[in-house]
């Protein structure tokens, strides 16, 4: 999202930043003063391409398909946890120049289920039974291929974070939407989690450890990476806009409470139209309090998101 420092003026030395942090400090009043212009969002979407798919069985007995991603910005492995065996990345099933039909089941590019001694992938084996290839060999799809793109499909989009999902931190929520993204597709038998390597908001582990000790040191979230003079969010969603282009799912409903998630993944030409925003409620928030993540620091964390960065969520009035 690459949004600016707009409040702070940092002087040159950290040390002299730590003295801001005082609990009367009112240089950060404004709710929402980072919010996304359309206007400012790139025009060029980055080239993606899955390289390789797999099924993965699941302990929640849901089955899901992984789609790897490269692409032409960067060198990181982003990815597409797939629910539903008829989402189809159109960038994986093209043909490649001198590919077997091995090669192809071996890179996931196979319909219907890999089993031992299958010798046919897709191709030959699905123009034999009717379905079309266009003059690049690209599938056409239809009813029996794919999902109907035109159907809004449930998606979150997720950006790493090692500490909440991982290291089980109770700083943040990451760990539980996580879990509850897959959950509610699981159920639903359907949906696409994109999982975007741009760790701590994009500004990378090393640093989200840096903010934490800030935070530690009573800076909130956003204070915090604006004293380590790295945005309030240094994150960028045009690859998860061109990735649910790759699976051909123009329209989508996404589970966030951030609004600029909603604006940058639709991008400046709108080639995805965010249909419908289902919000994600923290389970200790929605529930009891004995439910969900107990700490601290995750209310403030919480707050921070609401009062300045514009999360459209409500904390329950507690009586
Ligand atoms: N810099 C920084 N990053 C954090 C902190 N806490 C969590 N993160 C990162 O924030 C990102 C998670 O944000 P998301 O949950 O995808 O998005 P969001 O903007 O909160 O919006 P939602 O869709 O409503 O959840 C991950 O990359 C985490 O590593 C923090 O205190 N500082």
């Amino acid at each position: 999202m690459q949004m600016a420092d707009s409040t702070l003026s940092l002087s040159s030395n950290l040390s002299d930043d730590l003295s801001l942090l005082s609990p009367t400090s009112s240089q950060f009043s404004s709710s929402s003063e980072f919010n996304l212009d359309r206007d400012l969002l790139p025009e060029e979407l980055p080239v993606v391409k899955c390289v390789a798919r797999a099924r993965i069985p699941t302990t929640n007995n849901t089955e899901i398909f992984l789609h790897l991603y490269s692409n032409n910005i960067d060198k990181k492995e982003h990815l597409a946890i797939v629910f539903g065996e008829n989402i189809r990345s159109k960038s994986l099933y093209l043909r490649q120049k001198n590919e077997t039909q091995s090669d192809r089941m071996i890179r996931g590019a196979y319909i219907g289920k890999l089993q031992p001694n299958r010798k046919i992938a897709d191709f030959d084996e699905l123009k034999k039974i009717g379905l079309k290839f266009n003059e690049k060999d690209e599938l056409i799809y239809d009813n029996r291929t794919s999902y109907n793109p035109e159907n809004p499909i449930l998606v979150r989009i997720h950006s790493e974070c090692y500490t909440g999902e991982t290291t089980w931190s109770a700083r943040c929520d990451c760990g539980e939407q996580f879990d509850e993204a897959g959950r509610l597709m699981g159920e639903y038998g359907r949906g696409v989690i994109i999982y975007l390597r741009q760790e701590g908001r994009g500004i990378g582990l090393g640093e989200k450890l840096k903010a934490y000790n800030l935070q530690d040191l009573g800076a909130d979230t956003v204070q915090a990476n604006l004293m380590l003079r790295h945005p309030a969010d240094a994150r960028s969603f045009s690859l998860a806009t061109s990735i649910l282009l790759d699976l051909n799912l123009p329209n989508i409903k996404l589970l966030t409470n951030n609004p600029d998630k909603i604006l940058a993944v639709e991008g400046k030409n709108r080639l995805i139209r965010v249909v419908e925003r289902i919000p994600m409620i923290p389970i200790a928030w929605r529930e009891n309090l004995k439910e969900g993540i107990q700490s601290k620091e995750i209310n403030g964390y919480l707050r921070t998101k609401i009062e300045r960065m514009g999360h459209l969520l409500q904390e329950p009035i507690r009586i």
